[in-house]
């Protein structure tokens, strides 16, 4: 028969990853639950939770028919066989560790409920991003308060989703790594899970291995993805002082097939929920295994990061001949990468704040960012309602947006923004009109040919 599958989460993993399941596997009855109301809510309605491309035909194939969304956690918990923990860790912001270790107060809780109301045994899965050895934690937590006689089997299947692409990225995964304990049980386990996925993905990118290498292998390929933007990052300073162009750069390390031609395009600053925090997890975990030099260096590629937003934010003010204060910043995308709605650690939000701590009023456009979503995010930087009422207004369309600007500044890779009508743009702009791409989008000649005054990420203004 057929395991039935709950995922305790519906956010940005659950959601998308246990909706692939469900469709891909229809004798499978999948539920996802939440304990956001208003979360469980929108999945059950025409308007999902989160944007991605290609999620609303997924769901809407699947919902009703064995795939549901509920907030009655507990009979789902107890009608599966396997849960799947995909909760929130977010960078502790108190206590021992806050600022660089994970948070693991919700996948703790997310456990304890679990073990309080299993009446049969279960297999447990950490799909959420965790610090290795949490897998023993939650062992604990379960055999200590489950009934007797019920068996909790934990495999460690971590997530390798991008957002914007999520839903692609589930079809075809590179791999799919599932971790157990090397035992008998543990080993049934994984072959549970794996003939799950073995419904679409290839046997042979079913990887199993042993629980602590799966955990620190999920935290160890965002290190190493961050770890290249920085790099190429770290390269584009060097290409502005030097008349080298950072694209050229990239194309041309690209090239040799042992580095490869991905994750090398130089930004504004990589944003997202993870690579920070799961490199700041990394940075901790070293420190606690007493290894101040590994962590040092996994430290680094956060501290190149910061360094390229503070970068940008500069050359844009003195560029502006030094000064933004009343200045109009027109500011393209919020969103941390183009096709999604998610402004988690985005870097826009950082250039803004700086904007607006410059005294400029800027005014924000992003295609699938909502007001409030903006409003909070600045708020959560410092910004009070007073600095924001006065500072920021949000338009509807870009035109809108850089009407009497002085500058653009392009944060985020929006493919609409490449076929925009900058001869209209510039007509309404200030002179000298500035535009600042931080995302490397734009044909530059072409916009200097229209009159604009144009600086790039990585490039030496010529
Ligand atoms: N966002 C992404 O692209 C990726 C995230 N991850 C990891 O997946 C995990 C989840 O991330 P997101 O989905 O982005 O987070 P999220 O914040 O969008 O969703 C987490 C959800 O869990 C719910 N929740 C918390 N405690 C619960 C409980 N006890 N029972 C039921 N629901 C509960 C929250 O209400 C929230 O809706 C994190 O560990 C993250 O690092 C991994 C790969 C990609
Ligand atoms: O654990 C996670 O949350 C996920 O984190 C990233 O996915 P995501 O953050 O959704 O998006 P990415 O495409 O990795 O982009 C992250 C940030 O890096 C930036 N980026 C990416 C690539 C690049 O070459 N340059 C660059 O600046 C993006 O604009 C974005 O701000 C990883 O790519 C996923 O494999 C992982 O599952």
């Amino acid at each position: 028969m057929a395991p039935k599958i709950c995922c305790l989460g519906a956010g940005y993993v659950g959601g998308p990853t246990c909706a692939v399941i469900a469709y891909k596997c229809p004798d499978v009855q999948v539920t996802i639950c939440d304990l956001n109301q208003a979360r469980i809510d929108a999945w059950n309605s025409d308007h999902l939770p989160i944007f991605e491309p290609g999620l609303d035909d997924v769901v809407k194939a699947a919902r009703g028919r064995n795939l549901f969304f509920t907030t009655e956690v507990d009979r789902a918990i107890n009608e599966a066989d396997l849960i799947f923990v995909s909760v929130n860790t977010p960078t502790k912001k108190s206590g021992m560790g806050a600022g660089f270790a994970a948070d693991l107060a919700y996948v703790e809780s997310a456990t304890r409920r679990i073990a309080a109301v299993a009446t049969s045994s279960k297999i447990v899965i950490e799909k959420s991003t965790v610090p290795c050895r949490t897998a023993e934690s939650m062992r604990a937590i379960l055999e200590a308060n489950s009934r007797d006689g019920i068996r909790f089997d934990i495999l460690s299947n971590p997530e390798f989703l991008a957002e914007g692409t999520a839903i692609s990225d589930l079809m075809k995964p590179d791999r799919v790594l599932i971790g157990s304990l090397e035992t008998d049980e543990g080993r049934k386990a994984q072959a549970t899970l794996a003939s799950v996925y073995s419904n679409w993905v290839p046997k042979e990118k079913i990887i199993t291995m042993n629980l602590w290498s799966s955990e620190l292998s999920k935290l160890a390929a965002n290190a190493i993805l961050a770890q290249r933007i920085s790099s190429i990052n770290a390269l584009s300073a060097i290409c502005e002082a030097t008349g080298a162009d950072v694209d050229e750069v990239s194309y041309a390390c690209g090239l040799d097939t042992r580095i490869g031609p991905k994750f090398l395009k130089a930004s504004v600053g990589f944003g997202g929920s993870c690579f920070q925090k799961d490199i700041l997890n990394l940075v901790y975990l070293s420190e606690s295994l007493h290894l101040p030099e590994v962590a040092a260096y996994w430290h680094q590629v956060v501290i190149m990061n910061e360094y390229q937003k503070s970068r940008f934010s500069q050359r844009v003010v003195k560029r502006l001949f030094n000064t933004i204060t009343n200045k109009k910043v027109a500011v393209f995308g919020f969103a941390f990468k183009k096709d999604t709605g998610d402004t988690r650690e985005s870097a826009a939000i950082t250039l803004a704040n700086n904007f607006i701590k410059e005294g400029a009023n800027i005014c924000i456009y992003d295609p699938k960012v909502e007001e409030p979503q903006i409003a909070i995010d600045l708020a959560e930087t410092g910004i009070s309602t007073a600095e924001y009422q006065k500072r920021v207004t949000i338009s509807k369309t870009p035109y809108d947006a850089a009407n009497g600007a002085d500058a653009i500044v392009i944060c985020t890779e929006w493919d609409e923004f490449k076929t925009l009508d900058y001869e209209k743009i510039y007509a309404t702009m200030n002179k000298p009109a500035c535009l600042f791409d931080g995302r490397l989008i734009l044909d530059t000649k072409k916009l200097r040919a229209i009159g604009f005054q144009v600086e790039v990420i990585g490039k030496s203004v010529v």
